[in-house]
C-alpha cells in the first residue's frame, strides 16, 4: 500500500508509465530535451525518508518546508517547480516508485531526494536496498528503469561516535542507496551524496547539501539539465571502477608527468610560434583597449633579437586562436581556452581530494586542499621545449611575446568561471562528497603553472593582484629564463623557480631551451630569488628525471642552493601517467623510485651541511613522490618545522601596504603525518590503489 503523506491527485495515474517512450530514450537516456521541455513541463520533488527513532523523520518534514517548490507563491520561484511531496519508506510501495517513475500526465516530471539513517541491524532499511538492488538485477525489467527522472540526491545520516569511519561503516546505508539508485537512473546524481553525524555536524552538512540540491532544481526547472560534461551524473560503473586512466589524463600542474605519445604526434602540426616581438611588463604602459585590443610595447627580451616596432592591434594575431590545432589539442585534453592565450583545468588531485582520496602535496607541505585550489596559466606559451613536459608538442613556444593580449580582468573571469564550470561537471561522479563539493564552490589557491610560463603575460602582477584581492592565494612557478620578468614581479604567496639542472649543459639537454643565453638567464634567476628571500616565500623545484638530471649532480645542485639561498628546496620525481613524449625518447625508465628520490634528498642535505647551510628534510609525501628541505627559518622556538602558511596574515600583510618577510606569514607546525620519515598522508583522507581500491591501512576519524 501506498502511503503519500501530503498526497497529490496527480499520482491517481501513476501506474501509467509509457514503455514506449522508455523504449525510445533508452537509445540516449540523457537527452534531457528530449525529456524535459521547461516551457510546458513541471519538475515534482519527492522526499523520501526512513526513520526509526523520529530524528531522519523530523528533519525530512522541515526540508520540505525549504525545499523550493514550497515557495511556489514567491514570485522568484519558477511556477514549474511544484510542491514537494513527503514519503515515508515504511509505507511506501516501492515498485510504484522504485521500478517505474510516478507519472500523473506526461509534463510532470520525478525528482528524487532520499534521507537516510543507518541501522547495523534488520530493517526497512535492508528491505529498500535489497529491493533496488533486485530491480537492478530482473532480466523482465530494464535495468535502469528510473532512467526518466530527472534526478536524485541523497543525504545519509550516521553516528560517527559509534561508527567512526566509512569503512567501519558510517552512513553506509546512504552509500548504497546512491550506488544503486546511480545505477537504476542511468547516473542521473544531481548532487553528491551528502553525509553527516547525527551528533555534531549533521545540520551544518545537511544545510549545504541542501543549498546545493535546491540550485540544481532550479536549474533543472529552469530546462538546464543536469549540468555540463557529465551526461546525467556520475558513472553506474561505481568510483572504484573509475580508471587511472581518466585521472591521470588531467593532469597536475606541477609533477610533470612523463607522456608516452598516443596517436599522431601533434607537435608536427603545429607551427612553433617563437622569435616573436614582446610587451615589457609595466603597469604603467598598461593601456588595454577593450574594442582594438591592447598596443604592446614592443622590447625584445632576447639579447639576440632587434626590438619590433609596434603593430597595429589589429594585425597581431592570437596566440591559440581557436581554429588551430593547438586549441583542438588542448580542449581535447581536457584545457578551458580562455580568450587566446590562457588556460585553465582541474588537476587529477583536486579531483581525488573532492572524493575524500587524499590532496597532493601541497596540502601536507603548506595547507592547501586540492580542491580548493585552481590551476591555471595565463601563458600558454613557453619558452623551453623541456623533455619531461607533457604538453610538448601541443603548447606554442617563443622567446619573445607578439601576440595579441587579453586584459588581466577577462582572464580572471574566465578562469574561474572555466574552473567552476569543470567543478560541477563533478557533481554527479560517484565518491564526490557533499561538503567538500560545497566548499570547492570558492576558490581559496591558485597554481599558476599549469603549462606554459605564467611570467611571460605582460599583465601578470595586475593578475596576482586580481586574484589576492578575492583573498584567494597564488602560488606561481617560473622557469628561470627571465630575470627582468621575475625582478618586475610582485609578492606572490609562493614563488618557485624550476631548477631541472645542476649545470650548463644538462640543462641544455633537459630543458632544451630557445635562448641562446639561457645558462646567463638561469643564473641571473638564481641571484634574483636571493636578493627576494626576505620579501618572497621562495621555492627551487627540482624534477628528478632518471637519465638526466640525477646522477652526480647532488654537489652542483648544493652550489646551486648555496648561491639562491630559497626558503624551500622541493624535489619530486617526474611522473609517469602513461605516455611519454616519442620525441624526447622518455619512458618508465626514466621515473626515479621514491626510493632513490629520498636517498637523493638525503646526499643533497648532507651536501648542505657540508657547505653550512642552514636546512634539514622537513616533510614528505611519498603518494606523490615529493620531498621537502627547508631552511631552518621556518622552525619556530621550540625547534618545530612550520611549513604550513597562514593565508590569512599572508592577506593581513599584503593588505596593511608595508614590508613584510616570509616569516610574517609562517603558519603553524607541519602536521606529524607530514613530516619526513611518517609518509605525508594524511589519515582523514581514504587511501586508495591506482584502481580505485581502498587501501587497508586506510582512515581515522574525520
Ligand atoms: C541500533 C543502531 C544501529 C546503528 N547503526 C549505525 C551504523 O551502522 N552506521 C551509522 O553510521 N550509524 C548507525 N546508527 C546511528 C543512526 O543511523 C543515527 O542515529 C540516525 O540519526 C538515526 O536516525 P533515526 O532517528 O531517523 O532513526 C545506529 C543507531 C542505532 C540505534
Ligand atoms: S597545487 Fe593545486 S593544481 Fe597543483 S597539483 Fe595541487 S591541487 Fe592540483
Amino acid at each position: 500500500m501506498c502511503t503519500i503523506l501530503e498526497k497529490d491527485s496527480e499520482f491517481a495515474e501513476q501506474g501509467d508509465v509509457s514503455t514506449a517512450r522508455c523504449g525510445k530514450e533508452s537509445s540516449n537516456p540523457n537527452s534531457f530535451a528530449q525529456l524535459y521541455n521547461h516551457t510546458t513541463d513541471q519538475l515534482q520533488p519527492h522526499v523520501f525518508f526512513a526513520s526509526l527513532t523520529g530524528t531522519t523523520e523530523k528533519i525530512a518534514q522541515d526540508l520540505v518546508q525549504k525545499l523550493p517548490g514550497w515557495e511556489q507563491n514567491r514570485p522568484s520561484v519558477p511556477s514549474h517547480i511544484r510542491k514537494p511531496i513527503l514519503h515515508d519508506l515504511s509505507y511506501t510501495e516501492l515498485d510504484d516508485y522504485f521500478i517505474n517513475p510516478p507519472r500523473s500526465d506526461s509534463n510532470v516530471h520525478a525528482f528524487y531526494i532520499i534521507l537516510l539513517p543507518t541501522y547495523n541491524i534488520d530493517t526497512i532499511l535492508d528491505n529498500f536496498v535489497e529491493h533496488l538492488k533486485e530491480t537492478h538485477h530482473d532480466f523482465r525489467i530494464d535495468n535502469a528503469p528510473l532512467r526518466n527522472i530527472l534526478g536524485y540526491s541523497i543525504f545519509g545520516f550516521g553516528d560517527k561516535e559509534g561508527w567512526p569511519t566509512e569503512e567501519e561503516g558510517f552512513c553506509s546505508q546512504a552509500r548504497e542507496v546512491d550506488k544503486w539508485m546511480a545505477k537504476l537512473t542511468a547516473r542521473k546524481r544531481a548532487y553528491p551524496l551528502g553525509v553527516g553525524d547525527s551528533k555534531s555536524d549533521a545540520n551544518v552538512r545537511l544545510e549545504e547539501w541542501r543549498e546545493g540540491v535546491s540550485a540544481v532544481i532550479r536549474e533543472i526547472a529552469a530546462g538546464n539539465g543536469l549540468g555540463e560534461g557529465v551526461p546525467g551524473s556520475g558513472a553506474a560503473v561505481e568510483s572504484d571502477e573509475e580508471s587511472e586512466d581518466d585521472l591521470s589524463a588531467t593532469e597536475e600542474d606541477d609533477t610533470v608527468p612523463v607522456k608516452l605519445a598516443k596517436k599522431k604526434k601533434a607537435g608536427s602540426t603545429l607551427s612553433d610560434l617563437e622569435d616573436l616581438g614582446r610587451m615589457i611588463n609595466k603597469g604603467s604602459e598598461r593601456d588595454i583597449e577593450k574594442q582594438s585590443g591592447p598596443i604592446p610595447p614592443a622590447v625584445d627580451f632576447t639579447t639576440y633579437k632587434k626590438s619590433l616596432k609596434p603593430k597595429d592591434p589589429a594585425a597581431l594575431k592570437e596566440m591559440v586562436p581557436k581554429e588551430s590545432p593547438t586549441y583542438n589539442a588542448l580542449t581535447k585534453q581536457g584545457y578551458t581556452i580562455v580568450g587566446s592565450h590562457s588556460g585553465v583545468k582541474i588537476c587529477r588531485w583536486t579531483k581525488s581530494a573532492l572524493r575524500g582520496r587524499g590532496s597532493c602535496y601541497k596540502f601536507s607541505f603548506y595547507g592547501i586542499k586540492s580542491h580548493l585550489c585552481m590551476e591555471t596559466t595565463p601563458s600558454l606559451s613557453c619558452s623551453n621545449k623541456c623533455v619531461f613536459c607533457w604538453r610538448h608538442g601541443t603548447n606554442p613556444v617563443g622567446t619573445t611575446w607578439r601576440w595579441r593580449v587579453d586584459p588581466p580582468e577577462e582572464i580572471f573571469q574566465g578562469v574561474t568561471d572555466g574552473h567552476y564550470r569543470k567543478i560541477k561537471m563533478m557533481k554527479g561522479v560517484p565518491g564526490v562528497r557533499a561538503e567538500r563539493f560545497a566548499e570547492a564552490m570558492r576558490i581559496r589557491h591558485c597554481a599558476l603553472s599549469l603549462v606554459g610560463e605564467p611570467i611571460f603575460y605582460p599583465y601578470i602582477n595586475e593578475f596576482t593582484d586580481l586574484l589576492h584581492k578575492q583573498h584567494i592565494s597564488s602560488f606561481l612557478v617560473c622557469n628561470a629564463q627571465h630575470p627582468d620578468q621575475l625582478e618586475a614581479l610582485q609578492h606572490v604567496t609562493q614563488l618557485y623557480v624550476s631548477i631541472d639542472a645542476s649545470n650548463k649543459e644538462s640543462l641544455r639537454k633537459i630543458d632544451r631551451p630557445l635562448h641562446r643565453d639561457y645558462w646567463e638567464r638561469f643564473q641571473r634567476c638564481l641571484d634574483i630569488l636571493r636578493e627576494k628571500r626576505f620579501i618572497q616565500r621562495t621555492v627551487f623545484r627540482l624534477t628528478l628525471v632518471k637519465g638526466f638530471n640525477i646522477e652526480d649532480e647532488v654537489e652542483g645542485y648544493a652550489d646551486l642552493v648555496q648561491r639562491g639561498l630559497p626558503c624551500f628546496v622541493e624535489v619530486k620525481g617526474v611522473t609517469y601517467c602513461g605516455t611519454t613524449t616519442s620525441s624526447a625518447g622518455l619512458s618508465m625508465q626514466n621515473v626515479p623510485f621514491y626510493e632513490e628520490v629520498s636517498a637523493f634528498v638525503v646526499a643533497l642535505n648532507a651536501a648542505l651541511q657540508r657547505r653550512g647551510l642552514d636546512y634539514g628534510i622537513a616533510a614528505e609525501h611519498a603518494h606523490s613522490c615529493c620531498v621537502l628541505i627547508a631552511s631552518t627559518r621556518f622552525r619556530n622556538s621550540e625547534g618545530q618545522w612550520c611549513t604550513l602558511i597562514d593565508y590569512d596574515a599572508f592577506f593581513k600583510c599584503l593588505e596593511s601596504g608595508k614590508e613584510f618577510t616570509p616569516e610574517d606569514y609562517m603558519g603553524t607546525p607541519t602536521p606529524e603525518w607530514a613530516l619526513w620519515g611518517n609518509g605525508g598522508f594524511d589519515p582523514r583522507d581514504e587511501r586508495v590503489d591506482r584502481k580505485g581500491r581502498k587501501k587497508v591501512e586506510a582512515s581515522v576519524d574525520e
